[in-house]
């Protein structure tokens, strides 16, 4: 494809270049001959000091600030390359597949789009995600190591997911790939907001900063006309009232969901053994639900999954059906093994003080012991919310032990002290196999064991740079060993 077409359907000045655009890249080290270089300036480096190598590599054009120096390739100067880069990668990336939903929130994209896939698949659609499990077909998983990936390999993806026939697409938009435009460009029909609380304020300068970068989904992203479903609980903060203000402003079709939702609209919950029975009002029609998932933070996802499926057109006796059929996803309240004395063990992603909180209170119905929550704060990440996952733990737990979860670059006793500020009363133990044997160990038949934060991860990573390595660590195997390892030292 020609660049200057490309440039004239993204609104781009390229200077009427006739080049032959092979591809796009952000990293010179994959510009091969015909490649679109895109030079930014990045938290590590500044893309820009690659110009030179990526030229040489054989970039015929290069999205760069105005002020950087492009010399042998064309220079598309913008003051915004991220976007202008998306833009023009974004014409040359298609067809993609004709439904494509977001979502966005602090916690619970990745169970939202799974079950959104699910929901679709249920229906007969061929659907996908992509997302922090990766990208997952109808006939495979790929992991892309990022929740939402760079904007090439999420353009590359998805117009590779539409030549295989995929045409029913949920993705996650995290704040940092919206802030660093990493999907855009591409026709979004619907997309939905969890929840808001504290993450990630190593990277965003502040609580509002990181809502404004999740508000770009829907002042920016996704499409004219599109429909915003909006969680809407029983105790919302403000943040989610905020979001239907974002959505009204730019014209869309607001679908709110939850005990105060208008659209979906839930009116009772009640936790069984194995699952929880809803009573759902949508459309006029009462439902009553059996959903085979615990947690009433599966139930929120779950909504809106069910949203997101019927905002693209997917028949409401379909979605509800597939509600009562959703599978656990890999890592949320995932229960790992019976302890020997007969204590269920559950393995959660919960990374924040507020889904600690959910993941405890998931749990507490089913507990008529004592609950026993293990669990760390990842290093190289936002420290303000490790002592609020600590009070969180404590307030929550019978008994907490504060342990390691990813260190990466930073001292590990560090971040645990950091917990523990919060958690006065718990117990530390930095191996984290020792703390999950130490749980297994002490749990009797009417407790049971949370152990939280790195849910699906199949790694612990220590050291960071050069120095970084991962240790093979899943904590539903290692529950599983160590429940196996205390009934041997037990027979
Ligand atoms: C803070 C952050 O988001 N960093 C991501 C971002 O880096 P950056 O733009 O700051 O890049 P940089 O390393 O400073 O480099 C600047 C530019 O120079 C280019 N470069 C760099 C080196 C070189 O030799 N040649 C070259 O061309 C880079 O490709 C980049 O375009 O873009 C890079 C390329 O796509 C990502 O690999 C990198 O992810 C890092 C590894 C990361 O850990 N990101 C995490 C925090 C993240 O993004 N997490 C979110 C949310 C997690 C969640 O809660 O779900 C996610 O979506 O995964
Ligand atoms: N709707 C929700 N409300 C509160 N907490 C939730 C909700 N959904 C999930 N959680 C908690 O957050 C954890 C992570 O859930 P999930 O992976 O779905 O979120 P995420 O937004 O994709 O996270 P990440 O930002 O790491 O990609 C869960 O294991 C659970 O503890
Ligand atoms: N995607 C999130 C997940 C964190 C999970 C936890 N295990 C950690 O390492 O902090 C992040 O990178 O902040
Ligand atoms: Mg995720």
């Amino acid at each position: 494809m020609k660049l200057a077409r490309l440039c004239a359907a993204a609104g781009l000045d390229c200077g009427g270049s006739d080049a032959e655009v092979t591809g796009f890249a952000i990293d010179n080290r994959k510009v091969a001959p015909g490649t679109v270089f895109g030079a930014f300036q990045g938290t590590q480096v500044n893309g820009e000091d690659f110009i030179p190598a990526a030229i040489e590599a054989g970039a015929i054009a290069v999205v760069a600030r105005p002020e950087a120096t492009v010399e042998g390739a064309v220079h598309i100067a913008e003051p915004e390359p991220r976007r202008a880069f998306a833009r023009l990668a974004s014409r040359y990336f298609t067809p993609v597949p004709e439904h494509i939903v977001a979502v966005t929130g602090t916690n619970g994209k990745t169970s939202t789009v799974e079950m959104t896939r699910q929901i679709w698949r249920m229906t007969g659609e061929r659907a996908a995600s992509i997302g922090t499990l990766g990208v997952t077909t109808p006939d495979e998983s790929v992991s892309t190591g990022l929740t939402t990936p760079d904007i090439v390999t999420f353009l590359s993806n998805l117009s590779g997911l539409a030549r295989e026939g995929v045409t029913h697409v949920a993705y996650e938009a995290s704040s940092h790939g919206l802030s660093q435009f990493r999907n855009e460009g591409i026709p979004v029909e619907a997309a939905a907001f969890t929840n808001f609380s504290r993450d990630h304020l190593d990277y965003h300068a502040d609580m509002e900063d990181y809502f404004a970068a999740k508000m770009r989904l829907f002042d920016e992203v996704v499409s004219d006309g599109a429909t915003a479903v909006v969680w809407m609980g029983s105790g919302e903060s403000g943040w989610n009232a905020r979001v239907v203000d974002h959505a009204g402003k730019r014209g869309l079709t607001v679908m709110t969901v939850g005990e105060q939702g208008s659209d979906i609209r839930l009116t009772s919950r009640a936790p069984t053994q194995l699952g929880q029975v809803l009573t759902v009002e949508h459309d006029g029609q009462e439902r009553k639900i059996t959903l085979p998932l615990i947690g009433a933070y599966q139930v929120s996802n779950a909504l809106c999954a069910a949203g997101l499926a019927l905002a693209t057109g997917t028949s409401a006796s379909g979605v509800w059906d597939a509600v009562s059929r959703l599978q656990p996803v890999r890592g949320r309240l995932e229960r790992a093994v019976i302890s020997p004395s007969g204590a269920p063990v559950y393995i959660d992603y919960a990374h924040t003080p507020d889904a600690l909180e959910a993941a405890i209170a998931a749990l507490r119905p089913h507990v008529t012991g004592r609950l026993i929550t293990v669990f760390g704060a990842g290093g190289d990440r936002d420290h303000g919310k490790r002592a609020p996952m600590g009070e969180a733990a404590a307030k929550a737990s019978d008994v907490v032990i504060v342990t390691d979860d990813n260190p990466r670059g930073e001292t590990a006793a560090d971040i645990r002290a950091a917990v523990l500020e919060g958690a006065p009363r718990a117990r530390e133990i930095g191996g984290r196999r020792e703390a999950i044997k130490a749980a297994i160990a002490e749990a009797g038949a009417e407790d049971i064991v949370l152990v939280a934060g790195k849910g699906h991860e199949t790694g612990q990573i220590i050291g960071s740079g050069e120095n970084m390595r991962v240790l093979p660590f899943d904590d539903v195997e290692v529950a599983r060993e160590c429940a196996a390892e205390i009934a041997g030292e037990r027979a």
